[in-house]
């Protein structure tokens, strides 16, 4: 997957450059480049940020800049899907990453300020998909923290940047019987930690015994804290006991 992200803070990324991810870039498997919207601001103060027409707070960041970035990393005809977050976009959800770890190229335009003038958005349309997405319904004070989100919510979908293929199968939202429990209790060494012991179960080797209690946990966590949940799930006898204790 090749990835580009545009902002006005590159060393925000040096995340990038870690963690499974930078095992991912240093693979080959991930060709990820960060730049810097100010090189394409010609001004001797790098200007990238004027006030808003209509009047308002704060401050709207100019088309020109935005619109020579992404000429010089698109050219006409290639396949790169431009991804904007936004406040106002649509959510980002585990299919959206399922959907976007497919993609061959992606382009993350990171705002700032109150927001990318909107033509930027409109031209790039004309020649490129342009997804605005948001991570949430909470206020950042740009795109970059949301960009950070999605890349790894998205290449950790990638074959082989996990290196335990089954893990990512396994999420909480995962496509599949589970696509929608939150995910239960997870245990290590020691057996029995300040007299607090693993479930025994899980002690067991008996896998069908696991396999049953750890759904059963996942049923329960999910009952509690996000039942809106429990409709999306095929439900069979065994969990409908489970959820009726
Ligand atoms: N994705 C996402 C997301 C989220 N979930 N919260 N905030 C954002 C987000 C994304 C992009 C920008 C850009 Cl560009 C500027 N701001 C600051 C701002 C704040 C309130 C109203 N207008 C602009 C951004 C906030």
């Amino acid at each position: 997957m090749k990835l580009d992200i545009v902002t006005i803070f590159p060393d925000y990324f040096a995340p990038l450059d870690v963690s499974l991810l930078g095992k991912a870039r240093q693979r080959g498997d991930v060709d990820a480049h960060v730049h810097d919207l100010r090189g394409w601001a010609h001004d001797r103060h790098r200007t990238v940020d004027d006030t808003p027409y209509g009047g308002g707070p704060g401050m709207v960041m100019k088309p020109e800049p935005w619109g020579e970035a992404l000429d010089a990393i698109v050219p006409p005809g290639s396949s790169a899907r431009l991804v904007v977050p936004t406040p106002s976009g649509r959510p980002f959800t585990q299919e959206l990453a399922g959907a976007y770890a497919a993609e061959p190229w992606l382009v993350f335009a990171c705002g700032r300020y109150e927001g990318i003038d909107a033509r930027v958005i409109e031209d790039a349309r004309s020649r490129m998909p342009v997804d605005e997405v948001s991570i949430g319904d909470y206020v950042l004070a740009g795109g970059e923290s949301a960009v950070l989100v999605m890349v790894e919510a998205v290449t950790r979908l990638l074959p082989g940047v996990l290196g335990n293929a089954g893990s990512a199968a396994d999420d909480s939202f995962a496509p599949g019987r589970m696509e929608a429990l939150l995910e239960g209790p997870v245990y290590t060494k020691p057996p029995d930690w300040r007299g607090r012991p693993v479930p025994p179960v899980l002690m067991s080797g008996n896998h069908g015994a696991i396999a049953r209690w750890r759904r059963d946990e996942a049923l329960r966590r999910t009952a509690a804290i996000r039942p809106e949940l429990i409709a999306r799930n095929a439900l069979d006898d065994a969990d409908r006991r489970t959820l009726s204790e």
